[in-house]
């Protein structure tokens, strides 16, 4: 992957492989990291832990977030911001979606003014009910069209392994939208591109809520067909919310949308997923969210979707039964009964 630059006669010269910053050494920032070297990047990374950077720079290993998995000997990582973003061609958020505003204001500094910014992240943040596209334009103060956002159905730990897969990368602008595409197309990774921004980003999000519902109905013990209804209603929920946005019809039957439920619903890699079956079983929030480990991004999102959703007037009743369970003590006994004794309507919106 090389940057290409306009000449003064208008043609463009390939010059140099692209220079990417990772901002998050968890597991989907070190991941997207191995994925962009793999497509011929020149990558670095940002965290927070000098224990967790030194390993990836000298031992070429995560093994606190991607045990097992040995990273391109060309990653290397520090705690030291301006080290890292110098020159960033395209600036990579990969932190939970509650801690970016915060985080990037602190780094909006020594982020170049024609970086483009890259949003990993499925959340919406509380309060404001911001997507990350906005938090992170906000915060950085980029314009919109200088943010791209990637998502779609890419459990972390498959693709350390190179395990074949595609994914969405969404933007206003078609350029920066195809330069992040190339910046990730490897023989094993797959970009999709999409101009709609708004719909991507919520199928990102609210997916993680119904993974949450999914799990709490395997931890309960119920078979495929609860799971089946849970992620087909899911959709309808989250195609009604993304409709109210402005979102394109066609973007939730597709990867970002039933791909990643179906990935995320499904998979006991997920943390979402996985939170969901320690509440069926009958965990506490506070247990489950020890029992997990990593970042399960639903757990917020339930709130914060919910309020978007409540503001614009969308039914949403999974979402709304998930957060009544994780924050109001609804027995998840009474979560299923509650849900199936809505009153009875047609299928579809
Ligand atoms: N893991 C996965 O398979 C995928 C995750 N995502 C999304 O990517 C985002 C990041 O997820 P993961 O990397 O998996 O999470 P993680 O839980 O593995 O890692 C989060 C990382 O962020 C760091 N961090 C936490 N607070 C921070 C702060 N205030 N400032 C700087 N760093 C901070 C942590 O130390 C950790 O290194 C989430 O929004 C998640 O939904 C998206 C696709 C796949
Ligand atoms: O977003 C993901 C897969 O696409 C990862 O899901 P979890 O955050 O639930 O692990």
């Amino acid at each position: 992957m090389t940057a290409e630059h306009s000449t003064s006669s208008g043609t463009t010269e390939t010059e140099r492989p692209l220079r990417a910053t990772v901002l998050g050494t968890g597991a989907w920032g070190t991941t997207f990291a191995v994925v962009m070297a793999d497509a011929g990047c020149d990558v670095r990374m940002w965290g927070r832990s000098s224990e967790v950077c030194a390993q990836i720079t000298r031992d070429h290993r995560n093994s606190r977030n991607l045990p097992g998995v040995r990273l391109p000997a060309q990653i290397t990582a520090t705690t030291d911001a301006a080290a890292a973003l110098a020159g960033a061609d395209l600036v990579v958020v990969a932190i939970p979606s509650q801690s970016a505003r915060v985080t990037l204001t602190t780094l909006r500094e020594h982020v170049p003014a024609s970086a483009v910014a890259v949003s990993l992240m499925k959340g919406v943040e509380l309060d404001t009910d911001r997507r990350m596209s906005e938090v992170v334009a906000e915060a950085l103060g980029l314009p919109a069209r200088q943010v791209v956002v990637v998502s779609g159905p890419n459990l972390a730990r498959e693709i350390a392994e190179r395990q074949p897969t595609a994914t969405v990368v969404a933007g206003t602008d078609p350029e920066a939208t195809a330069l992040v595409a190339r910046a990730c197309t490897n023989p094993y990774f797959r970009p999709y591109t999409n101009a709609d921004v708004v719909g991507v980003e919520l199928c990102g999000a609210v997916k993680n809520v119904i993974a949450i519902a999914v799990g709490i109905a395997q931890g309960k013990g119920f078979g495929l067909n609860t799971t089946a209804t849970v992620i087909t209603r899911g959709l309808v929920e989250i195609t009604r919310l993304g409709r109210a946005l402005g979102a394109s019809a066609e973007t939730f039957p597709g990867l970002a949308g039933m791909g990643d439920l179906m990935a995320t619903c499904a998979s006991p890699l997920s943390r979402n997923h996985t939170l969901g079956k320690h509440i069926g079983e009958g965990l506490t929030l506070e247990e489950a969210i020890a029992a997990t480990g990593g970042t399960a991004e639903g757990v917020k999102s339930s709130r914060s979707v919910l309020e978007l959703a409540r503001s614009l007037g969308v039914d949403m009743p999974i979402t709304q039964a998930v957060a009544a369970v994780l924050y109001d003590g609804l027995a998840v006994d009474e979560m299923a009964r509650a849900l199936l004794a809505r009153p009875q309507k047609a299928e579809g919106l």
